[in-house]
């Protein structure tokens, strides 16, 4: 099936970050009126891509305070065959959103996305100290559950309460000012679209064709050789067996940069698999 060029998959319902993020990559992609299509999750929204649902898809990829969203990750690594286009940092500034009716005392429970109530552990425990948490699909559905049940309390923005018939009660409520997320816009490989930015980034995974001492050492020394400044390492577990890793990668650079394919291919005759995730425009 040939996806509609204008179509974006992205996590929903509307008034999530990735919304966010999915609005300014149409933006930039020159779609004036994108089909955006709400996922229940990240797994959903490369199945879109991957399957020909969708043109595009946004994904969450790393957040300033708790790090990478393994979901990605892992979708990357061992799910999905989708390659990244382009890169959106988003500042992410929660609110507690509740019921219209609602009181401070009516709150039993806080929802969100796992995310959104790790950003806002300390606010949570400073604030709601004992009140159960429990993890939704997304920021912006914890502001439509807290919209229809007054005993539950939303961690979500002002256009998701909005959105959803909440009302916010506090704003701010993350744990750090200077809180961000990084979104990846996907896509099949192949797809050119038309982003441009001042700089490039590379993302890679790479997996060991044995697990043996200095394997990693190995890995950093090639891109030390080729002067490659890495902005990014995250191991993730293989699933085959305790104590099996992989690493993500990324720098500033292009894979057709000659030090880059020089390391590159150094790196494939050592490895099992350098899987480039993609060379893409970042602001
Ligand atoms: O739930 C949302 O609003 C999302 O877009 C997901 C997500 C994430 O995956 O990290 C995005 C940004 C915030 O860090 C919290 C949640």
């Amino acid at each position: 099936m040939a996806a509609i060029s204008n179509s974006i998959a992205f996590l929903g319902p509307l008034g999530t970050y990735t919304h966010e993020a999915a609005l300014f990559f149409a933006e930039r992609l020159g779609i004036e009126d994108p089909d955006l299509v709400a996922c229940a999750s990240f797994d959903e929204v490369f199945d879109c891509v991957d399957r020909g649902r969708t043109a595009y898809g946004v994904v969450g990829k790393e957040n300033s305070l708790e790090g990478p969203v393994t979901a990605t990750l892992d979708n990357f690594a061992f799910r999905s065959g989708a390659v990244i286009l382009g890169e959106k940092v988003v500042d992410i500034h929660h609110c507690l959103v509740l019921h219209p009716d609602a009181q401070r005392a009516d709150i039993t429970t806080v929802a969100s996305h796992p995310q959104g109530l790790a950003q806002c552990r300390r606010f949570l425990n400073e604030n709601l100290p004992g009140v159960a948490t429990i993890a939704v699909a997304s920021t912006a559905e914890s502001a439509r559950i807290a919209a229809a049940d007054p005993s539950v309390a939303g961690i979500a923005n002002a256009l998701a309460a909005q959105l959803h018939g909440a009302k916010v009660a506090r704003t701010d409520i993350e744990d750090h000012l200077g809180n961000q997320t990084s979104f990846a816009l996907i896509g099949r490989p192949g797809s050119a679209p038309q982003l441009t930015g001042p700089r490039t980034k590379t993302s890679l995974a790479l997996f060991l064709q044995v697990d043996r001492a200095g394997s990693l050492s190995m890995i950093l020394s090639e891109f030390s050789y080729a002067g490659i400044n890495l902005s990014m390492i995250q191991s993730r577990p293989t699933k085959q067996q305790l104590g099996d890793y992989m690493f993500f990668l990324e720098f500033f650079g292009n894979v057709n940069d000659p030090a880059v394919t020089t390391c590159l291919n150094c790196l494939r005759m050592k490895l099992r698999e350098v899987k480039v995730l993609g060379c893409y425009p970042v602001e």
